[in-house]
Order: C-alpha cells, then structure tokens, then sequence
C-alpha cells in the first residue's frame, strides 16, 4: 500500500499507536487527531537540516495552520519559535505560557490594541508589513522608554506557483512593503528614524503549499540583492533574514514533496554563493513553516451516513462534518485522500463523492473518492488535514465544531474539547 499511515495487527488505522476506530468511538466524530510524533519529526528535520549546516538559525511555526495551547506547548518543548498572526493567537500562546521572547508577531492590519498587547509582554519581534502599521507602534512607544525589535516584511515580486489564494510575494499582493517601487527603502528608512525600533531582519514569504525550490532561491536572490543595495548605500546590514513558510505537503499521490533537508540544503547554498558573491555576512536564516509541520500529522474522522445514488450518476456518501470542519476543498478546490479506518488496505470497489453534511452543493470533501464497500456508520479518515483545517473551522449552520486530540506512543488525550450546542448559543442575547 502505502507508507501514509499505519495499520495494527486487526488491520485498522492506527494514529500516534493508537487504534483510530478507538479513538472515533471514544471521542465521536468527526474528530481531529495528530500524531505527534509526526509533528516532532517534521519540526526536529527542519533544525536538524540547519545544523548539518553550520548555519545559526530559527524554525518560527507558523501557528495559523494549527492554534491551540497544547500545539505551543509542543513547540516550546522543541525549543522552536512561533509566530502568531492575531491577537487571539497571541493570547493562546500566553495562555500556553510560551516564551515571548521567542514569538514573531505578524499580520496585515494589526490593530493598535493588539500592537500593545504585543509591546507590553515584550513579544520577540514585531514584523513591521505597512507604514499605518509603523505609525501605531510608534504613538504605543512614544512617551515610553521602551525599544522594540522588529522587522520589514518586503514584496520581493516572485509568484509562486500555486494556488492563486495562496500566493503572498507578487507584488500585487496586500501584504508588505513592495521592494521595486521604493516602499521598502521608505519604511527602512522610517523605521531607522527611530531609535525605538531596532530593525534585526528582513522577512518576505512568497506563498504556500510552494513544492520546488525554485521559488525559495529566487527569493534569496532578490533579499541578498537588496541587502547587498542597503549595505553599499545606507552601511544596513540586517542580522536575520526571514524566509517565510510555503513548504508543501503531500495530500495525494500527484504531490512529488521534497524533503525539509532538500530545501534547506538548496537554500542555503544559494544564500551563501550570494553572500561570497556580495562580500556580505551570511545572515541567520529565519524559516515560518506552518503546513510543513502539522499538515501530514494530522487525521479528520468521519462516520458515514445517508447516501444517495442515481442511475449513470456519480454516487454520493455523506459524512457527519465537512466544509464546517475542512473548507479547503471549497475554497481552494484541495483534494485529499481517504481511508475506511476498519480497514484502509481493503480494495478500492467504488468511486464515490465524499459529501460533507452542510448546506451547501460545494460541500464535498473529496470528488471521486474510491473506497471499499462501506456503510452507514462506517468511519473514515481524511488524511493530511492538519494544517487550515481546523484552524479555519467554522460554526456554519450552526454545527459545533470537533474535538482535537493528540496521539503519541498508544495514548490519546483530548487537546480542544468538542463543542457543545450550549457552546454555540454562549454569546447570544435575548432581543
Ligand atoms: C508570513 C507567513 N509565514 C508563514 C506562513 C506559513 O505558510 P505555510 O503554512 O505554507 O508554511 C504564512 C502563510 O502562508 C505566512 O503568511
Ligand atoms: N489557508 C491556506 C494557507 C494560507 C496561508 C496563510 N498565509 C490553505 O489552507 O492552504
């Protein structure tokens, strides 16, 4: 078969050693369950990758593919860094307990209130991406004797190639300061201005679910350019240059995935072939894997319910979540693979579209899924839904969204409680 996930001796799907038909029985479904140690894995080969090459650097999980106070603990016991995009994932990683002085604070249009909230527990690095942005920390710091290390996040005009959702470093993009109409060097210069921002890096990230390097090194080739630029006019040299996250995952079998080492290797030679060729210091490589880290590890569990079939037309089968729990595949047209957890060895006798319950004809989980024959009251698993699936999960027709539950070495423990109906109607008020 294939070395996707594992198997007992019953022949059912095992997730983090423990039996998955176990889990869905113990916590209901739909259920979302990582395998930690496949978290650990990921994380630990992106920092091993560095240390095989002598290169200072620091792995920032980028936390919005998956939030939760038990994912911060984790990557604090990996001695990681976060980054964290809102405040609502700022206070779950202080509620976390996770060190400050190792979170990156993110984000478009952080509102004054959250700017704050990030100065007054002295979070790592604010990563300064607009000059509204500039002004707000400069009116919190004002009056204090407060200093503040940030950084710049550029546009450095690469696209991608993948989804159009997806794509962050063209310059038409709303994130950033664009580097080829000067906005860049305006905002370096507004920021050396004042002496209560200390400017340690550039940041850029020019997109996600990125399956070749070849992005990443032209990436490197623009940044490298433009230090080389702000060293030789303003004698600027950033400590840290911040990559982004954008390393792909596998979710079907057409995804070729290149190992973290693959990348990192490829990266790095090029930044040191231009830092030879600039006569620069190699900066400290900053990378924001997100999907990188959780995406493969984690696993979505549905019971199958009503099905539909009609004569010449594809069938449909229905599970109990959907586009609620997983809305990717509505909103970016993902595809995934699935498994039936009694037995994901047994041969594929049908192809089927994997219908989520919601209210809405986009909700199919996967178009043309081939499955065994199944029942209601089946359970299968969606695999790789780790990443935006849960972290993008909604309320939608009023439906609560799943528990979590981390699995590692045969024991499972519930890390997000399942919502409840009374969860739902917590912030109404009588009219
Ligand atoms: C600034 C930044 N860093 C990191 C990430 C994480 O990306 P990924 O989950 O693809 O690794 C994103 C999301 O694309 C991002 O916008
Ligand atoms: N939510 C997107 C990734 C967004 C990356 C955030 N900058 C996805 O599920 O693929």
């Amino acid at each position: 078969m294939n070395n996707y996930y594992q198997t007992n001796n019953q022949g059912h799907l095992i997730i983090g050693g423990v039996d998955a038909l176990e889990l869905a029985k113990n916590y209901g479904t739909p259920l979302v369950v990582y395998d930690v140690a496949q978290i650990r894995q990921q994380f630990q080969a992106f920092q091993q990758a560095f240390t095989n090459l002598k290169v200072n650097s620091v792995i920032s999980y980028a936390s919005k593919a998956f939030s939760a106070i038990a994912m911060y603990q984790l990557i604090n016991q990996l001695k990681g860094h976060i980054d964290v995009v809102s405040g609502g994932e700022l206070y779950t990683a202080l509620k976390a307990n996770f060190p400050t002085d190792r979170i990156s604070f993110h984000g478009n249009n952080k509102t004054k209130e959250e700017l704050a909230l990030a100065v007054e527990n002295q979070v790592g690095v604010i990563i300064l991406d607009n000059f509204h942005e500039i002004e707000l920390l400069e009116q919190i710091l004002n009056n204090t004797s407060k200093r503040v290390s940030v950084m710049l996040r550029v546009t450095p005009g690469i696209t991608a190639h993948t989804h159009q959702y997806v794509q962050t470093g063209q310059e038409d993009s709303k994130f950033g300061f664009d580097i080829s109409s000067g906005q860049a060097e305006q905002a370096l210069l507004k920021v050396q201005a004042n002496k209560q921002l200390k400017l340690i890096g550039i940041h850029a990230h020019i997109g996600s679910q990125i399956l070749a390097v070849g992005g990443f090194k032209l990436e490197v080739k623009k940044l490298m350019h433009l230090i080389r630029e702000w060293a030789q006019k303003y004698a600027y040299q950033p400590q840290i240059l911040n990559l982004g996250g954008g390393f792909g995952i596998r979710y079907t079998a057409q995804d070729q995935v290149l190992a973290p080492d693959i990348f990192i290797k490829e990266i790095v030679q090029t930044m040191r072939a231009y830092a030879q060729k600039y006569h620069l210091e190699l900066p400290e490589i900053w990378i924001e894997p997100g999907r990188s880290i959780v995406g493969q590890a984690g696993y979505s569990l549905y019971t199958i319910g009503s099905s539909k079939t009609v004569p010449g037309i594809m069938p449909y089968i229905t599970v109990d979540g959907g586009m609620g729990d997983n809305i990717r595949p509505a909103l970016y047209q993902a595809e995934y693979e699935t498994v039936l957890v009694r037995c994901p060895q047994a041969e594929p006798k049908q192809v089927v579209h994997l219908a989520g319950r919601y209210c809405e004809s986009g909700d199919i989980l996967i178009k043309q899924a081939s499955l065994p024959q199944v029942e209601a009251g089946d359970v299968v698993a969606v695999l790789a839904t780790g990443a935006y699936g849960y972290s993008m999960a909604s309320n939608y027709n009023r439906v609560p969204r799943p528990a979590v539950v981390f699995a590692e070495a045969g024991h499972a423990q519930e890390v997000i409680r399942r919502e409840t109906y009374a969860d739902l109607v917590s912030h109404d008020c009588f009219y």
